[in-house]
């Protein structure tokens, strides 16, 4: 396991009083009040990929998403290193650059950890005080990079959007590299941990995985969704009582993910049985990695010896029906891609070992399960909330009905713009990841600071996205940042009801088509708002799209025939720490509602 080593020994720190005077939101904008380097027209290649930051920069999510892939095909091809040529020395963003060799400038690092707390460091603090109190406390004192303690490490944290997206759409380079807790890895096993940081073994799972996720693939889920969907749906509204939607929300995304990650054909005990050691594991994961009997991480190592066996059998018991499948041209799951993409692509016949198939599975699980359960119920918790939402979500439905009939095809999905608006913004206001992590393989300057080469930067995507995006807030100012209060962000209904607008992603089609060429190289610098949920650039979700397309086929069937009301009041509905997460009594209740006639198509 490795152990914190401090890195600053030896540098020079500025005053951290001059936080106290950070310009916010000035243009152009920058934390610090030093105008931002700009990329570099000629931006050298970024890595395997072949992808300048500029060419990153421009791809939109969806088309980025098959470039490269998952971290949990266990492959056992042979990666490379990371880096091991020079570092690269003209290397730019907004708000940040690679430094040459040596020279730092005089740059101050960033400040923020005082915790001396070995293994857990802040990390109590985090969860009990939120990530999003936690963060703007930090981010008032010492600016948009500071640091803190998560268990044993300490993280370069930055909260400044552009910075953020920049820094992700550089995916696997010479400038950084994926990094996690080795908690995360104690649950997800070795073969995860190089997929996720050695650059060459993450391009071959996520080529392994793409065909999974491809539209092809999607179309042929789709059917599965529905009928899943249509189940819940009506087991709730028949319920007619309050349906605790933490556990809802997530046993509607363990169905997605038994049924199309990895199609488990096994009773429903059983399947509850591996529910339960999903969440053991999914919490191990995110727990100080303290090995004593009763602790989070330990239950959640038993969990993982378990599940392994437990996927082992499923998998062995359902080789005859995937043997079959394949025979007939079928793939019913990512995971059965996973393994035609690997037959296809080795000379041998590409048989996985039983252990790298049961790590693939529940690596696949991992990924969208918990993920997608808590989108889902973060979905279900707030649309009660905007009846208006809902009514416009009913017209939309009315109107695609009346031109496309009743079915749901990619196509009709695809013409739903509304819904897509009112999942992203879902997504944007309490996201089931509220940061992703690197470390940095060079010495680098940050918004004004020295971060040093082998630093873990924890890139916080929902402080981006609520707080310092210059489109949503134009005007943030240092005094106005000092007024948010203690308790920001709470997501309770009085902060949803200033902040959850679906519009504004209405706003950014409008204008991108306005713009008429997105692709350009001006307009795509001048973009507004991208979700960052899933991350961006070469890494970003594989799950992205098939996420999507799970919550616009709820919300189409949801908008047609059922209703939906919120039983808390105006009780905190969610808190954002490392992932956004419903209170635990969020509590609404489904009805049936008459269908009415479909609009005529205009
Ligand atoms: C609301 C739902 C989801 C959210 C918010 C989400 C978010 C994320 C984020 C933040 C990353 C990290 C990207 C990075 O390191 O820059 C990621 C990676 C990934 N996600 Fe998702 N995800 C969701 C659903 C899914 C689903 C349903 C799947 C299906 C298996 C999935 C599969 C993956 C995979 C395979 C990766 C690794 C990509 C790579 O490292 O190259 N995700 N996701």
């Amino acid at each position: 396991m490795l152990v914190h080593q401090h890195r600053h020994v030896g540098v020079s720190h500025r005053s951290c009083s001059q936080a106290a005077s950070i310009p916010l939101h000035t243009a152009p904008r920058n934390f610090h009040g030093v105008a931002r380097p700009q990329v570099a027209a000629n931006a050298p290649c970024l890595g395997k990929n072949s992808s300048s930051l500029r060419a990153a920069a421009q791809e939109s999510e969806a088309a980025a998403a098959p470039q490269s892939a998952c971290p949990f095909a266990g492959t056992a091809l042979n990666p490379s290193a990371a880096a091991t040529s020079a570092p690269p020395t003209d290397l730019s963003g907004p708000g940040w650059k690679v430094l040459p060799n040596g020279n730092v400038d005089n740059l101050p690092l960033a400040q923020g950890n005082f915790s001396w707390l070995p293994i857990i460091g802040e990390y109590g603090e985090l969860e009990s005080r939120g990530g999003g109190a936690f963060m703007l406390e930090r981010f008032k004192k010492f600016g948009p990079v500071f640091t803190f303690k998560l268990g044993s490490y300490e993280m370069t944290t930055v909260v400044d959007y552009e910075a953020v997206r920049s820094l992700l759409q550089l995916g696997d380079s010479k400038v950084m590299t994926g990094w996690n807790p080795p908690a995360l890895y104690a649950m997800l096993g070795e073969g995860t941990k190089r997929n996720l940081e050695d650059p060459a073994a993450r391009a071959i799972s996520r080529k392994l995985m793409a065909p999974g996720f491809s539209k092809e693939a999607l179309r042929g889920y789709l059917r599965k969704i529905e009928a899943i969907c249509v189940k819940q749906l009506e087991a709730w509204a028949a319920a007619g009582k309050a349906v605790d939607l933490r556990a809802e929300g997530k046993a509607l995304s363990f169905e997605f993910s038994t049924q199309l990650l990895v199609d488990f054909d096994v009773p429903d005990e059983e399947k509850a049985a591996i529910k339960t050691k999903l969440d053991l594991l999914f919490q191990g994961m995110f727990a100080p990695p303290i090995q004593l009997p009763g602790t989070r991480f330990s239950k959640g190592l038993a969990a993982k010896a378990e599940l392994q066996q437990d996927i082992m059998r499923i998998i062995k018991a359902g080789q005859a029906r995937r043997q079959q499948q394949q025979q007939d041209g079928e793939q019913s799951s990512v995971f059965q891609y996973i393994l035609e993409a690997r037959r296809q692509t080795l000379s041998t016949d590409g048989t996985l070992s039983e252990q790298q198939m049961a790590d693939a599975g529940i690596g696949l699980i991992i990924a969208g399960n918990d993920t997608s359960g808590l989108g889902i119920s973060a979905l279900l918790a707030i649309l009660p909330l905007f009846p208006g939402v809902m009514e416009k979500l009913r017209k939309e439905q009315q109107e695609v009905i009346a031109k496309y009939g009743p079915d749901l095809s990619i196509n009709v999905l695809d013409a739903m713009p509304y819904a897509d608006a009112v999942v992203r913004e879902v997504l944007r206001v309490a996201p089931p990841s509220a940061q992703v992590t690197r470390q940095t393989l060079v010495d680098m300057e940050v918004l004004g600071k020295f971060v040093p080469k082998g630093s873990r930067l924890l890139l916080s995507t929902l402080m981006g996205q609520v707080l310092t995006d210059p489109k949503l807030n134009p005007s943030l100012g240092s005094e106005q940042l000092q007024t948010l209060d203690r308790t920001w962000y709470t997501i309770d209904t009085k902060t949803l009801k200033q902040d959850f607008k679906p519009e504004r992603w209405l706003v950014q089609q409008q204008q991108q088509q306005q713009d008429g060429s997105s692709s350009s190289s001006s307009s795509s610098s001048n973009r507004p708002s991208q979700l960052l949920t899933f991350s961006v650039g070469p890494h970003v979700c594989l799950g992205l799209t098939l996420f999507m397309h799970e919550a616009k086929v709820l919300l189409a069937l949801l908008a047609r025939g059922y209703s939906l009301d919120a039983l808390n009041g105006e009780d905190v509905l969610l808190s954002a720490t490392v992932v956004t997460q419903l209170k635990s009594n969020t509590q609404v209740r489904f009805g049936k509602v008459q269908q009415e006639a479909p609009v005529a198509a205009r």
